[in-house]
């Protein structure tokens, strides 16, 4: 008799699989970020990846980390994976939602983490835990009630032909 497939992916490697190859799209040249958004019911919501803004070329706007000039570094243009994901979102409300993501949040996502009602954040790496920036994020995912925890990495690997 034939039996159910046991080798399927896990809800969470399925997110986060849909989350890091979301984050190949990204064309930051340093770190790619990618997210996946989902419903109480297990169903993806919405998904981001970091870049800039509609209109705002790839090509004309910078890439750079460093610079004399902040304006000819990428930060003050690139929309983080977290707040494009949100944004992308137009189906209504994502109180209740978890949200996967391969880097932790910054201060600016978890503001509107928080604010969209989204209740739990997984992530995979977390290589600004020293930062301002994620300290204050976890300060206010701590005070807002917003659960998070880092992706239980799996021996899995993915090969998908294209
Ligand atoms: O939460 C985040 N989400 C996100 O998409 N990013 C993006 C912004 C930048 O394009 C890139 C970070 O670049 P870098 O590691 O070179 O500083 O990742 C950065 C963070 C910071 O934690
Ligand atoms: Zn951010």
């Amino acid at each position: 008799m034939s039996e159910k497939r046991k080798d399927y992916l896990s809800w969470d490697e399925y997110f986060m699989g849909v989350a890091m190859l979301s984050g190949m799209r990204s064309k930051d040249p340093s770190t790619q970020v990618g997210c996946c958004i989902v419903s109480q019911e297990n169903k993806i919501l919405s998904m981001g990846y970091n870049g800039f803004p509609t209109g705002c070329s790839d090509d004309e706007f910078p890439w750079a980390r460093e610079g004399d000039d902040p304006l000819e570094t990428k930060y003050v243009y690139s929309t983080h994976s977290e707040l494009n994901a949100i944004l992308n979102y137009s189906g209504g409300s994502l109180v209740g939602a978890r949200l996967y993501v391969s880097l932790f949040p910054c201060n600016e996502c978890a503001k509107a983490i928080i604010q969209c009602g989204i209740r739990e954040v997984i992530y995979a790496n977390d290589k600004y835990s020293d930062t301002p920036s994620v300290i204050a994020s976890k300060r206010m995912m701590d005070a807002a009630g917003v659960k998070y925890h880092q992706y239980r990495k799996t021996e899995r690997e993915v090969t998908i032909c294209l």
